[in-house]
């Protein structure tokens, strides 16, 4: 089971950025993807690649039988309206990628018959490197494994609980953010004991791109793989402890949470 045409509300950031990943992994026809916004010239790029371009997410929805909700959490209410009578139980999956809006909020303008989805990819999902987890509680048979497979084709992909799809959203979602600031700190680091910048960040991105590699391909622990670079006595214990003593690991958790805590406040805009 595959859909046939994704049509794509909002084309924003993560709106692009899960086109330009089905577009690479050919996984779905340019032709069989839509994108809406109501400024279409910003998706130009878009229609050169041969995707389908409009601002009517009436005919966007008509057209699709997976609809991508990809708008701010203050928007989504008013286009569910939108496309509400065109959607059909039999035709439509409606999946949401909007941070704090429940499968029950979205039931409240829907119904319950539409199948519904909360997905939540990040921006890597360009490139075909997302971590995307999905939840739904009235997926008919075959659809969670077909939403499985379909972002699987655009990194990995996970059925959860609809209870963590805010912890979802903080550890993989604004987690790029976290891992991107940690390469932009070491950069700096890297410069100020000598590197240009450029070798500097080259450094850094491919170290981190290796530490997840060694991880993801071995199933380490991260321990353990710490345990085979910190040399007794060396400059990596040294180093490492001293970011602990001001509070690393400390500050990272702190900010999961900070960032866990702030989704209540934006569920508030539905
Ligand atoms: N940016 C990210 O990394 C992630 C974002 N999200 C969620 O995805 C959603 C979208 O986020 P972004 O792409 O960052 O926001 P964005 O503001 O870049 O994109 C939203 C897009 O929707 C368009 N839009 C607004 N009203 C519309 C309408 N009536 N018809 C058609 N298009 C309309 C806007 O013009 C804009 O281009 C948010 O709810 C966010 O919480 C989730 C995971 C990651
Ligand atoms: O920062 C935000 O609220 C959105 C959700 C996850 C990533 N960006």
């Amino acid at each position: 089971m595959k859909p046939t045409h994704i049509s794509i509300i909002g084309g924003g950031n993560l709106g692009v950025a899960i086109a330009e990943g089905l577009i690479s992994s050919h996984y779905i026809a340019p032709s069989n993807i839509t994108i809406t916004r109501r400024n279409v010239d910003k998706l130009s790029k878009m229609s050169e690649k041969g995707v389908l371009v409009t601002h009517d997410n009436l005919k966007a929805a008509s057209r699709g039988d997976l609809i991508i909700l990809a708008v701010k959490p203050y928007q989504i209410k008013d286009i569910m309206e939108e496309i509400l009578p065109v959607l059909s139980a039999e035709q439509h999956i409606i999946a949401s990628v909007v941070t704090g809006v429940t499968l029950a909020d979205m039931r409240s303008i829907i119904g319950h018959d539409i199948p519904a989805f909360r997905v939540m990819p990040n921006t890597a999902i360009a490139i075909r490197e997302s971590m995307t987890c999905i939840a739904s509680n009235n997926a008919k048979t075959g659809q969670e494994q077909m939403m499985v497979e379909l972002f699987k084709q655009l990194g990995d992909a996970v059925m959860i609980d609809e209870q963590l799809m805010s912890a979802s959203t903080v550890l993989g979602a604004c987690g790029i953010a976290y891992a991107m600031r940690f390469i932009r700190a070491a950069t700096q680091g890297g410069i100020e004991i000598g590197f240009s910048s450029e070798v500097s960040q080259k450094i850094a991105m491919q170290t981190v791109k290796g530490a997840a590699s060694l991880l993801l391909e071995t199933g380490n622990h991260p321990e353990y793989e710490i345990d085979r670079v910190t040399t007794p006595k060396g400059c990596t214990i040294a180093g490492l402890n001293e970011m602990e003593h001001q509070g690393f690991s400390s500050s990272l958790i702190k900010g999961i949470q900070t960032s866990y805590g702030q989704i209540a406040d934006i569920a508030k805009e539905f």
